[in-house]
């Protein structure tokens, strides 16, 4: 696997995370990067993560064994077109983008198709470009691989390898499947909270008092609105079917909550919370995971520094091994809120003792 010629297209926050990772877990050191601009270029030659840059394709690119997309999704059939002729016959095309029948049913529907994996890393944020990257951004998330229909064992168990090691979780899902659940986990959530800055955009007065009183709750909510447009303009047009169909469901919802509401139904308004209460809280639990379990508890920081490490020596002192820790984005100003999360439920059973033990305000969830 360390000898495979790597080339990354579209060197941005997944691109450049993924660069990383392949050379700091993987161990390949052949990496050619194409990138729109030269930016990013210019910063992964300096931190030595690539071995070579361009904004056009070339003789380096058409020589690879693995050819990673990471462009915007619709970019990437672009790229298919420019790439299909020139690459080696068992070079293996993949791409990382959030959407996955657009490109599935390109490449099945094409005479002469590449040999092509889908492939969908659920993890990143609402930050772009190379410098917004790191090696650890997969560590411990899903990674969706979906077979087209030239995807051999080979490339399948290749591809397989490479995602574990650089920290990620596996699972191979069908395109329709997938875009069904990212239309409702991530693609519909993403218009929300876009939807819901763009209502306090409107309704705010022009001394911006409701922004200045935004608190946890509307910058947890809204955080992904801050994401690329460019990204999510392609991510919607890609997937308009499914997003289409999960936005008049939404729509249903809210028409139903609003009458419950003017009927002074107070039944049904609580049994809406409720309901919705009953299942977010089984989200993060261990009990339920579909793929692996999980095992997270929740600290309460202050933002000073020097906290990450005390915690994680205070865990370590006690012998309990650390398989992620997370600061997580929902308080302002000093507060924190830090995720651990722990390899089994021993671990986090200790961990959760040792923690209140020292003073930590911690809950497993
Ligand atoms: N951001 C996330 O949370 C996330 C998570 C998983 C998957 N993805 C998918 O990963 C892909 C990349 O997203 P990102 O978050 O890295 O975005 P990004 O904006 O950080 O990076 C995209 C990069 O592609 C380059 N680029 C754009 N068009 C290009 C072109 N035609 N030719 C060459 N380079 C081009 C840009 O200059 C940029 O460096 C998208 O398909 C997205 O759907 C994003
Ligand atoms: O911002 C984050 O935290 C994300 O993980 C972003 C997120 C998501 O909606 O979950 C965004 C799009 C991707 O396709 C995958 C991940």
């Amino acid at each position: 696997m360390v000898d495979k010629k790597v080339t990354i297209i579209g060197l941005g926050l997944i691109g450049g995370s993924l660069a990383r990772a392949l050379k700091e877990r993987v161990g390949i050191t052949d990496i050619t990067a194409i990138n729109r601009s030269s930016r990013s270029i210019d910063a992964a030659l300096k931190d030595r993560t690539i071995s070579r840059g361009s904004s056009e394709l070339n003789q380096h690119v058409y020589d690879s064994d693995i050819i990673f997309i990471c462009t915007p999704v619709r970019r990437a059939i672009e790229y298919i077109e420019l790439l299909k002729e020139k690459i080696k016959p068992d070079c293996i095309l993949t791409d990382v983008g959030s959407t996955k029948s657009e490109i599935i049913s390109y490449i099945n529907k094409m005479d002469n198709p590449p040999l092509f994996i889908g492939g969908h890393p659920m993890a990143g944020s609402e930050n772009t470009g190379y410098e917004a990257g790191f090696t650890h951004l997969f560590e411990n998330a899903f990674y969706v691989l979906t077979p087209s229909k030239t995807t051999t064992d080979y490339s399948m168990n290749l591809m397989t390898g490479i995602v574990e090691k650089i920290g990620a979780i596996p699972v191979k899902i069908r395109a329709d499947e997938h875009d069904k659940a990212t239309g409702c986990i991530s693609h519909v959530p993403h218009i929300i909270a876009s939807t819901l800055v763009n209502m306090v955009r409107f309704m705010d007065s022009e001394d911006g008092k409701m922004k200045l009183l935004a608190a946890g709750g509307f910058k947890d909510i809204t955080r992904i609105a801050s994401s690329s447009p460019e990204m999510w303009e392609n991510i919607v047009l890609s997937n308009k079917e499914q997003i289409g169909g999960i936005l008049d469901f939404y729509v249903e919802i809210l028409k139903k909550f609003k009458t419950s509401m003017e009927n002074d139904d107070s039944q049904a308004i609580l049994e809406f919370f409720k309901s919705a209460k009953d299942y977010r809280d089984t989200f993060s639990s261990h009990k339920r995971g579909l793929f692996t379990p999980e095992y997270d508890i929740l600290v309460d920081i202050i933002d000073e520094p020097g906290i990450l490490g005390e915690i994680a020596t205070l865990l370590g002192h006690n012998k309990i091994n650390i398989k992620n820790m997370n600061v997580l984005n929902n308080r302002e100003f000093q507060q924190g809120c830090l995720k651990v999360t722990l390899p089994d439920p021993e671990s986090l059973d200790v961990a959760h003792k040792v923690l209140i033990e020292n003073g930590y305000k911690a809950t497993c969830i």
